[in-house]
């Protein structure tokens, strides 16, 4: 598969604060990353490291499987904070503005313009647009130069609903149809996860898990809770119709990672088999709670 990005290492100190610490990130061809973590922990710092817009203090970043830097930063397009864009220009001026300096044709310009969805703004300027328009405009200059590595610094943040939904489908439309890569950062996880496919959490300068969008879910997933005053009965009864490595005990409970709707049924055999259920109940931890949980926060 093929690689396009990887650190090694790779710290940036300011003072004695480690910005980023030691972050071993490795994204593939394909993958939306998103980027997870709280605000000062390190990801626009990172970002700016991976374009070189900023210098690592120690470490290495290998981009498209090892290419020569000046050849594989002309494949990355970035948006990092707010766009800074030509308030008094239209869309199409400003794509004209900066493809001056990122490249792209007329024709390439109409049809960023018509990917994310800005072709009939006409006359508008970008002073007059919406945030959401004003977030697809950076993302279009984002895209100037045909990228295959989109470098997305909080996209959404502050954006309403309705735009974060644009800049979500966006971002779907560009890595399903034009097959590119993404990195994405945000601190709102329940928005990412509507279309990331693997995550790196940060904290205090530090990637402290990289886990796929299955993995996560599967960690995330809805739990059976029985407080009973017999486990090991309780878990041999279970174990009559439950798959074992469903059914874990910890201290006064019994934990089912599957059969969550015959809880009462279980309920019933349990207490016909004279074991005492205190409670049981179901737990869903949802992405935002096991975030704040490796964050300890
Ligand atoms: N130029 C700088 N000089 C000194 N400290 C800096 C500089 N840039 C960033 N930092 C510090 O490095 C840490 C990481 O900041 P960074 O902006 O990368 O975090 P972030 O995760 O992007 O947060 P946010 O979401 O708020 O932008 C913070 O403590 C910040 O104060």
């Amino acid at each position: 598969m093929e690689t396009i990005l990887q650190t090694t290492n790779l710290s940036r100190q300011f003072g004695k604060k480690m910005a980023v610490n030691n972050v071993n990130m490795t994204i593939h061809k394909g993958d939306i990353y998103g980027f997870i973590g709280k605000n000062g922990a390190g990801k626009t710092t990172f970002m700016r490291l991976v374009l070189g817009t900023a210098f690592p203090s120690k470490g290495e970043i290998k981009l498209f499987d090892g290419e020569p830097f000046d050849k594989a930063r002309r494949k990355i397009g970035s948006l990092i904070e707010a766009p800074g864009l030509y308030k008094n220009c239209t869309a199409y001026e400003n794509l004209k503005q900066f493809s001056l300096i990122y490249g792209g044709t007329d024709a390439e310009i109409k049809e960023i313009l018509f990917l994310v969805g800005l072709a009939d703004t006409g006359n508008k300027k970008a002073g007059k647009f919406s945030l959401g328009m004003r977030q697809r405009l950076g993302i279009a200059i984002a895209l100037l130069g045909n990228p295959e590595f989109l470098v997305l610094d909080e996209p959404v943040n502050g954006l309403d609903p309705a735009g974060m939904k644009e800049v979500r489908d966006l971002i779907l439309k560009l890595n399903h149809e034009k097959n590119i890569t993404i990195l994405i950062s945000s601190h709102l996880l329940d928005e990412l996860s509507k279309i990331v496919t693997r995550y790196g959490i940060i904290n205090d300068g530090m990637l402290i898990e990289e886990v796929t969008a299955a993995e996560l879910n599967e960690r995330c997933q809805h739990k059976l809770i029985f407080t009973v005053d017999d486990v090991q009965k309780t878990a041999a009864i279970f174990a009559e119709t439950i798959p074992a490595e469903q059914i874990r005990i910890a201290g006064n409970q019994v934990i089912l990672s599957s059969h969550l709707e015959e809880a009462a049924e279980l309920n019933k055999r349990l207490v016909q088999q004279d074991v005492a259920v205190n409670s049981f109940w179901v737990h869903a931890e949802g992405l935002e709670q096991y975030f704040m949980k490796r964050i300890g926060g």
